[in-house]
């Protein structure tokens, strides 16, 4: 299937010359990307959203279990009906995909550490990445290594640029290779970048209580994660151990110039998808001049709101679509402020930040695919 019927568009491409790629302007129609890890729920994800991105045709798709069955028998609503659905390949293995200059961008969701094993061998002078695991997201290796263990690729982890687009989004357009945020670290980060940035709160005093909905565990099997186990009730875990601590770490470091150390509790809670991030922090600023803030350091972004005042963020003001919600508040002891942060953890927390990530690697409009509205009720 043809999606392109009507559409050219300028976007950014590299041109291989005399051996060496460079960045260039080029005419791009439908471009083919490939999704590595399209049987879980974030590669389920994308293919809900990409389904109505007029740009992008999937080409190829790879899972581990399901491979060589027809992606209708993994997912039975890709399995009749559409175009979309008809136009979908087949799942093969990884290593069953011959030629990875095919295809212009590579979605990797795979679980950590796979996408380290395969990078070696795809070629970035053609064909960009955007990873969703945590492969690539913690530029000291050293860091990354006391948290996830020795690395297969560690040359790339400079290159790699952390894909937070409203605050990385000039790296992001030249990037070749994109580490897509964690879910938790998305919502606190972009909480608390304008904030540290203008000096307007500690840095050596920030409180991250964080809750998840269950598809943040990812699809496989495990106990934790069976019905029983998280439906009626909840529970914190990681508690002053979890790595995504490092990775909110280091992007609020690279704002304040110091090491900064964060205080975060991730908890799961009985429901599907959401992650809603309640943060107290210490400030000589009013709650209503931190809000200020927030609302004009993002009033030009399209997916990050601040509500009106007294408003509480709730997951099913973001269930399903890319867009976060924050609000700040006024806490009762005093030189203290409370901010809440909202997001899907399966959209803006992975897949919809990775299509956003996508668009403006290729000269997209970055909203590109990105306007669908919350699910509600
Ligand atoms: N779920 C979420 O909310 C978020 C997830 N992430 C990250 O995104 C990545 C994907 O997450 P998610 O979709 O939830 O994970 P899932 O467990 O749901 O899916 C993993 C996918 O990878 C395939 N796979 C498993 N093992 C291998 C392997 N050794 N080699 C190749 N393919 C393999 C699976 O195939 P099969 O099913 O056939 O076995 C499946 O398609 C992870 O790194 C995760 O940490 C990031 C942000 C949020
Ligand atoms: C509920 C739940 O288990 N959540 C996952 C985070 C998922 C995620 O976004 O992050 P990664 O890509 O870093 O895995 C966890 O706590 O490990």
């Amino acid at each position: 299937m043809d999606r392109s019927a009507g559409f050219v568009s300028v976007g950014v491409g590299y041109e291989v010359r005399g051996g060496r790629a460079r960045c260039v302007r080029k005419a791009v129609e439908t471009i083919d990307v490939a999704i590595l890890g399209a049987s879980g729920y974030t590669g389920a994800e994308l293919l809900r959203m990409l389904a109505v991105h007029p740009k992008a045709k999937i080409a190829a798709m790879t899972a581990d279990r399901s491979a060589g069955k027809p992606i209708g028998e993994v997912f039975p609503q890709y399995g009749f009906g559409s175009q979309f659905a008809q136009s979908l390949p087949d799942l093969v293995k990884v290593a069953e995909v011959e030629d990875w200059s095919k295809y212009d961008l590579i979605f990797c969701c795979l679980p950590h550490a796979t996408t380290q094993e395969i990078i070696s061998g795809i070629p970035l002078e053609t064909t960009k990445v955007v990873d969703l695991s945590a492969d690539f997201r913690l530029s000291n290796i050293d860091t990354y290594t006391a948290w996830y263990g020795e690395h297969k690729a560690p040359y790339l982890q400079k290159e790699a640029v952390y894909g937070l687009v409203e605050h990385k989004r000039d790296e992001v357009r030249d990037a070749r290779l994109v580490a897509n945020p964690g879910c938790y670290p998305t919502a606190a980060q972009l909480a608390l970048i304008p904030l540290l940035k203008n000096k307007s709160i500690s840095s050596t005093d920030i409180i991250i209580d964080a809750k998840s909905g269950a598809t943040g565990a990812g699809r496989s099997a495990k106990v934790g994660t069976l019905f029983c186990e998280v439906s009626d009730g909840m529970h914190a875990y990681g508690i002053a151990q979890h790595r995504h601590a490092p990775e909110i770490e280091q992007g609020l470091s690279e704002v304040t110039g110091e090491d900064v150390l964060v205080n975060f509790t991730p908890h799961l809670i009985p429901m599907n998808r959401g992650i809603l991030e309640t943060i107290f922090v210490k400030t000589s600023e009013s709650p209503g001049a931190l809000r200020q803030q927030l609302i004009e350091a993002y009033e030009d972004e399209p997916f990050v709101h601040v509500l009106p005042e007294g408003v509480s963020p709730h997951t099913r003001h973001v269930r399903g679509s890319n867009h976060c919600v924050m609000n700040v508040f006024p806490d009762r002891l005093p030189g203290r402020a409370i901010i809440v942060s909202v997001i899907d953890n399966v959209v803006k927390g992975a897949s919809g930040q990775a299509i956003q990530n996508m668009n403006v690697m290729m000269g997209f409009d970055e909203t590109m695919g990105l306007e669908g509205q919350p699910f509600f009720p």
